[in-house]
């Protein structure tokens, strides 16, 4: 047998957790401004006052959500009597889920799926608070998922006016955005505007140096010595930085390792890491299309079919193919055309034609996009 081949048994990670993209990071650098700013945002929540509210803002993969859950395992491991809450918006994004999860968070399981009210819920909270004498602090990450239909509002008014109602209780925010052209001043209205008065804390994204460190910390503490070159951690870093996202980077890693495991080797090879990357690429897409709905999924769908045949479409003449088959009306599906637009599926421009005409493109290429809904 070549001396170079891979037993059965022998593996090229020294710790595969930390090659998995919800790992929460022991080494976590380049962010100690943002997580000071957290600090301090939530202290008077850590002396039973109310804590001030914040947004994160950033691109994806700039450390928002490693910095929350940093802040949040640092709070448990401290008090009792500030609860910290995440929400992960892209799954649960009304007000009824939200409160369902905090309800989770301090009873234990979820309340029954059926027959109860929200109010009945929020009744349970609040008398939970009173009692145990605790601050809830309330992480909404990615808050992008809320800014349809006006959840966001209705979310920010039951936290934070909640005291209007229940006596006693004291709510604070972490508004988590990784869209950089929503305006969330705009988005509030004045009654949520009135309480709410967030700091703004930013997250720039990594610079090249940084990005090749934080993926050599992790091939450091992921992968044995030997298995991916100097050389071949350059090419890993310019696909990283090319995606714009830690994420696939990482998922990238992973997957060239999995790949000369396969392949009974026991280093990474060039081709292992663009093979991955043909798939890690799309994790973003993997990821988003998986969240969408019904109508949603429907109609990215028509809009990746046309695209095969026209780059860019009128989102007027996406809609009157669409009412064909499905009964929808115009604002309805304008809602959908944005969020798709939000969530970086497709572009939505306007241009200047015969009146304002909007321009859908989509930002994948087609036939990954209908096999990804598929
Ligand atoms: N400074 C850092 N050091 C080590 N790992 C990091 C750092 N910043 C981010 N990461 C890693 O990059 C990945 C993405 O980070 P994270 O989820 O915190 O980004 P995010 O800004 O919340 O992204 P999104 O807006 O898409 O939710 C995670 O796997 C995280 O562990």
């Amino acid at each position: 047998m070549k001396k170079n081949l891979l037993m059965w048994d022998e593996t090229l990670f020294r710790d595969p957790e930390v090659l998995e993209i919800d790992y929460v990071p022991e080494q976590f650098e380049f962010r100690d401004d943002q997580m000071r700013e957290l600090a301090f945002q939530i202290k008077p929540g850590l002396r039973g006052g109310r804590p001030m509210n914040s947004v994160c803002k950033g691109l994806p993969g700039t450390g928002k959500t490693t910095s929350i859950r940093k802040l949040f395992q640092e709070i448990e491991e401290t008090t009792k009597k500030l609860v910290p809450v995440y929400i992960n918006c892209q799954i649960d994004n009304t007000k009824f889920a939200i409160i369902s999860q905090i309800y989770k968070k301090l009873i234990g399981h979820l309340p029954p799926s059926s027959g109860t009210s929200f109010k009945q819920v929020f009744d349970a909270v609040a008398r939970h608070i009173a009692k145990e004498e605790i601050v809830l602090l309330v992480a909404l990450d990615d808050a992008n998922y809320l800014l349809y239909e006006n959840e966001i509002n209705k979310v920010l008014y039951t936290l934070l006016r909640s005291h209007e109602t229940y006596e006693g209780t004291r709510i604070g925010v972490i508004v988590i955005i990784s869209d950089m052209d929503v305006d969330l001043s705009r988005a509030v209205d004045a009654r949520v505007a009135s309480v709410f008065r967030p700091t703004e804390i930013y997250f720039a994204p990594y610079g090249d140096a940084e990005v090749r460190e934080i993926m050599k910390a992790r091939v450091m503490q992921g992968l044995f010595s030997g298995v991916l070159s100097e050389e071949l951690l350059d090419l890993v870093v310019s696909q990283t930085l090319k995606s714009g996202d830690l994420r696939v980077g990482i998922d990238l890693l992973k997957r060239a390792t999995l790949s000369a495991e396969r392949a009974a080797r026991r280093s990474i090879e060039r081709d292992d890491i663009c093979g991955a990357y043909e798939i890690s690429k799309y994790l973003h897409l993997a990821f988003t299309t998986k969240t969408l709905k019904g109508e949603e999924r429907e109609i990215l769908k028509l809009i990746a079919e046309r695209s095969n045949k026209e780059h860019e479409m009128n989102a007027g003449d996406v809609y009157k193919s669409f009412k064909e088959n499905v009964p929808i009306g115009y604002t309805r599906f304008y809602e959908v055309v944005k969020k798709l637009d939000a969530m970086r599926l497709i572009n939505l421009q306007y241009r200047e034609g015969k009146g304002r005409t909007r321009i859908i493109t989509l930002r994948y290429d087609p036939a990954k996009v209908i096999e990804y809904l598929s």
